[in-house]
């Protein structure tokens, strides 16, 4: 569950009169699915920012799975984004480590048996596509198979929220229709799930709730 009441966003570094969003007001039910539209530069990714409790609202009220962000401690904060399941725009996975413990990070945190990551990250290796590829390095990967780890990493732990910033753009049609039915599935199981994209395509195939932004405005939801 998602709430928001006219939740403003400014970046500290932003100019007078530039706030990223304004007074932006929506629910999102669990199980919700949602596509997040507008053009470039309306505040798609600094909203998924704020759900990702990676800022806080400059003014508004936010809730997040059911708990108030404004005013909670940030131990409270860390156990609500491991509920959590993100894929970036850019990926951000860590370069250095083998694709296997990347896609292990949020069951380690989760201070599970390793027998178990094991079986879970194979299986998922598998899913998308990259069960050869468990010891390779993220930068000997393609921009696709990339994005398929991010994608394998978002929601390995079973989050009860998902945000995902653009998570077709490296996958080629096949991959991406594959990932839709995933999501489609997570949020049939209760899965919150918000989408940003440009994908005409994949949103005419995919027809959903939208929450369009224009100019840090709320212009559609519905
Ligand atoms: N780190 C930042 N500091 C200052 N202003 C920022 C920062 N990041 C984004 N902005 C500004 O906030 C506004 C919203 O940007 P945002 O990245 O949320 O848009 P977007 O809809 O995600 O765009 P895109 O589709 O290009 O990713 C823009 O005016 C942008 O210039």
């Amino acid at each position: 569950m998602i709430r928001l009441r006219d939740v403003s966003f400014r970046y500290d570094t932003a100019g007078p009169g530039g706030a990223a969003l304004r007074q932006v007001s929506f629910d999102v039910p669990q199980g919700g699915f949602r596509w997040l539209l507008g053009p470039s530069g309306a505040g798609k990714s600094s909203l998924l920012r704020l759900l990702a409790l990676g800022a806080r609202p400059t003014s508004g009220r936010l809730e997040v799975l059911g708990a108030a962000v404004d005013g909670a401690r940030r131990a409270a904060l860390a156990r609500l984004r491991r509920r959590i399941g993100i894929v970036q725009q850019d990926f951000r996975l860590l370069p250095d480590l083998p694709v296997f413990d990347n896609i292990a990070l949020p069951l380690r945190l989760q201070r599970r048996p390793e027998d178990e990551i094991r079986d879970e990250v194979r299986a998922i290796l598998d899913w998308v596509g990259l069960g050869e590829r468990a010891a390779s390095r993220p930068p000997q990967l393609s921009g696709g198979e990339q994005q398929r780890v991010a994608i394998a990493r978002a929601v390995i732990h079973r989050p009860a929220l998902i945000l995902a910033d653009e998570p077709t753009n490296a996958l080629d049609e096949y991959q991406a229709g594959r990932l839709m039915e995933l999501f489609r599935d997570l949020a049939g199981l209760g899965t919150t799930i918000v989408v940003a994209t440009h994908n005409d395509t994949l949103i005419r195939r995919y027809p959903a709730h939208a929450l369009e932004l224009a100019q840090g405005r709320l212009v559609r939801d519905g």
